[in-house]
C-alpha cells in the first residue's frame, strides 16, 4: 500500500477550521478493556487550548456513550457525538440526546454474557448499541463475531454488525459517522469552516466520506489497507504531535523530525 502524506499543518486560529477527533486510536492508544485508556493532562491542555483557537468548532465523533467520554476527559467537555451518531450534545454544557437500550437488545446482550461466561471477553452495553470486546482473548474473536451475525437474523430489520480487529459491534444502521458530522456543520459554531476528521478505524470511513464529498481535511491515523482518507499519520503520538503543531505549540524533536 502506497503511505499516505501527511496533512499539511492548519492555523486552528485562522477562523477557517472546524475539528472532528474520533477518541480511541486517534487521541488515545488501545488498552486491553475501554475502561483501562487514561487521558493525561498534556491531552487536556491540548484540546482546551483547540476548542479556544477554533471559536468553539470541536467535537469528539465516537462510538463511545457521551457519558463515557465525559468520565474520560473530565472536567473537559466538549461538543459530542456519540455511539456513532446516535447521541449528541451539541454544544459544550448543552444537554445530551442519549439513546436508551431497546428490549431485544438487552435480551441479547444477557444471552452473550452467558455464552461467554468466564471468558475473557468485556460485553459493552451501550443502548442501542451491543460491543462485545475480544482484545484479551483474541481467540475468541471470530465466535464473538458468529454469535452476533446470527442473532441479526432474530433482531427486527434496521441493525447491522461491525466487525472489528479486537472486537464486534451490533448497532443500528443509522449509526453513522458521517451523519453525525454533518449534524454539526449546520450550527453556527461549525457552519461556514472547512471540516477537518481525524479518525483510524474502519467505522471513521464514512465519516471520511462526508468529509471528502463537503470539501473537507479527512486523515487517517495509522492507515493500514484502503482508506477514503487522503491524508495519513502515523498513529497517535503523530496526530497529537500534529494537533499540538496546528495550535501552534512549538516544535518537539519527534514532530519535526
Ligand atoms: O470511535 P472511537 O472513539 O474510536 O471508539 C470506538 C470504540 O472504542 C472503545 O473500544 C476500543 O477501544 C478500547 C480501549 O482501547 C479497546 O479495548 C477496544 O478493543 C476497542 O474496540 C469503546 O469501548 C467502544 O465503545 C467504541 O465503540
Amino acid at each position: 500500500m502506497k503511505a499516505l502524506p501527511q496533512p499539511p499543518p492548519l492555523n486552528f486560529e485562522a477562523d477557517e477550521f472546524a475539528l472532528f477527533l474520533d477518541i480511541d486510536g486517534t487521541l488515545l492508544e488501545h488498552a486491553a478493556h475501554p475502561d483501562a485508556v487514561r487521558v493525561d493532562d498534556d491531552l487536556l491542555a491540548l484540546l482546551q487550548a483547540a476548542e479556544r483557537q477554533l471559536g468553539g468548532a470541536l467535537a469528539f465523533v465516537t462510538g463511545r456513550s457521551i457519558a463515557a467520554v465525559d468520565r474520560l476527559f473530565a472536567p473537559l467537555r466538549l461538543p459530542a457525538a456519540g455511539l456513532y451518531g446516535l447521541e449528541h450534545r451539541l454544544s459544550a454544557n448543552g444537554p445530551v440526546e442519549a439513546a436508551g437500550e431497546p428490549a431485544d437488545i438487552a435480551a441479547l446482550a444477557e444471552e452473550i454474557a452467558a455464552e461467554f461466561d468466564g471468558a475473557n471477553v468485556y460485553i459493552e452495553r451501550k443502548g442501542p448499541i451491543l460491543a462485545l470486546h475480544t482484545r484479551a482473548a483474541p481467540q475468541l474473536l471470530a465466535r464473538a463475531i458468529r454469535l452476533v451475525e446470527q442473532a441479526l437474523d432474530r433482531l427486527p430489520p434496521g441493525y447491522r454488525v461491525l466487525p472489528g480487529n479486537a472486537g464486534v459491534e451490533l448497532m443500528p444502521l443509522e449509526a453513522a459517522k458521517g451523519a453525525a458530522i454533518r449534524r454539526f456543520t449546520e450550527l453556527p459554531a461549525f457552519t461556514g469552516r472547512r471540516p477537518v476528521f481525524l479518525g483510524d478505524d474502519t467505522s471513521d470511513e464514512n465519516g471520511f466520506q462526508a468529509i471528502n464529498e463537503d470539501g473537507g481535511i479527512a486523515i487517517r491515523v495509522r492507515p493500514q489497507g484502503d482508506t477514503l482518507a487522503p491524508y495519513g499519520l502515523g498513529g497517535v503520538p503523530e496526530a497529537i504531535s500534529w494537533l499540538k503543531r496546528c495550535a501552534g505549540y512549538p516544535p518537539t524533536k519527534a514532530a519535526s523530525s
